[in-house]
């Protein structure tokens, strides 16, 4: 089997890795072909994954057509504003036997859609599949046990890319909630730069649980607002991604969040990052959607006021704390009292 993965990124490459260990022919595009020279040259992508050897069954290709056109699977691992260019860019190449596997984290800015969305736009006659979950590039990529969830429409779908990328140390499961599981792995995005500012303002464990347990409150409240089931946040995609990603040495966004916290302005983190930090754009298109559909969503809002109106992460600490008392959870107030 042939799989065409678009996107040399972190991700990108260390699924090219673990496709092509388990002895499937990897074709990796990225727009830079000076990686992709690299990388064959080298069997090491330096910028984004070094110290990781990149097996003989992962090719660098230079052009989009190549990399798709005998693929029977098609990875699209570019950052999620990316991912309507990059359709754009596949429009006459794709055969509509082809499965597409969307591994992008975020919602689009302007349009609020989910990625699976765009990409349906264009190739309404495919088969889509989305994979997430707790999986940092730099452990994946060098074997570190790891358990993910792939959703699809079709149950076929999801079973056939679990199939395919189940490994006995990447661990796959399935889950019909499309919604579910793509707002939870977006979304934990915004409150991993939360996390990230706590620590850089050198707030303790408290702080940091408050935020992971009141966050995963507003991901479940967007989410069911959008059609998702409650439990998928309780699973790999919700609560899983959010623990690595706020807790996590390796994740791009806490570490912004961090640098935010120390006083750094947004655009310094993000040069320092060097690396895409999903949550900015995730915190704009999350607001607009969340103010659209009335959902309460404080810590995003907060975030937003800090990203884009030059709040002080002390105040927005503040604010929070002071917001009007409230029961923890709605639903078991009413029910029991
Ligand atoms: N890294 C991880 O551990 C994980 C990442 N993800 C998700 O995977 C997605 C990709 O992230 P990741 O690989 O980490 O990102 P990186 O920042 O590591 O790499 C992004 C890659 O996408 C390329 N790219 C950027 N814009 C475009 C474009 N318009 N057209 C084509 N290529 C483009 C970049 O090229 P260039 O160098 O030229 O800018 C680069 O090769 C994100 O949504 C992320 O949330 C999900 C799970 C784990
Ligand atoms: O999604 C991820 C891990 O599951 C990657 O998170 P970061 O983009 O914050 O590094």
């Amino acid at each position: 089997m042939r799989i065409g993965v678009l996107g040399s990124g972190s991700w990108g490459t260390a699924i090219g890795v673990l496709l092509s260990k388990k002895g499937y022919e990897v074709n990796l595009w990225d727009r830079n072909s000076e990686v992709i020279e690299s990388i064959n040259q080298t069997r090491e992508n330096i910028r984004y994954l070094p110290g990781v050897l990149l097996p003989a069954g992962l090719n660098g290709v230079n052009t989009i057509d190549e990399c798709v056109k005998e693929a029977e699977i098609i990875v699209i691992a570019v950052p999620s504003q990316a991912v309507r260019k990059v359709c754009e860019q596949l429009r006459g190449l794709i055969r509509s036997e082809q499965i597409l596997v969307s591994l992008a984290k975020g919602i689009e800015v302007g349009t609020s859609k989910r990625m699976s969305q765009v990409i349906e736009e264009y190739f309404p006659d495919n088969r889509i599949a989305v994979l997430s979950g707790p999986s940092h590039a730099e452990e994946v990529s060098r074997d570190i046990p790891t358990a993910v969830v792939v959703t699809s429409k079709e149950r076929e779908t999801a079973e056939c890319i679990q199939d395919i990328f189940i490994t006995p140390k990447f661990r796959v499961y399935t889950n019909p909630d499309v919604v579910g599981v793509e707002i939870g792995g977006a979304v934990k995005n915004i409150i991993a730069i939360a996390a990230g500012i706590s620590d850089g303002l050198g707030y303790g464990d408290n702080t940091k649980a408050a935020l992971m347990t009141r966050g995963i409150a507003e991901i479940a409240r967007l989410g069911e607002a959008l059609g998702a089931e409650y439990l998928t946040f309780a699973g790999l995609a919700g609560i899983g991604d959010l623990i690595v990603t706020c807790t996590s040495i390796h994740s791009r966004n806490r570490r912004a969040g961090m640098l935010l916290g120390q006083g750094k302005k947004l655009e310094e983190a993000l040069a320092e990052i060097r690396m895409v930090v999903e949550g900015v754009n995730t915190t704009r298109s999350t607001y607009e959607l969340a103010k659209k559909l009335g959902v309460d969503m404080p810590i995003t809002s907060e975030l937003y006021r800090i990203l884009f109106e030059g709040k002080d992460p002390r105040y927005a600490v503040s604010d929070l704390m002071l917001r009007s008392k409230t029961h923890e959870i709605e639903e078991i107030a009413v029910k029991m009292w």
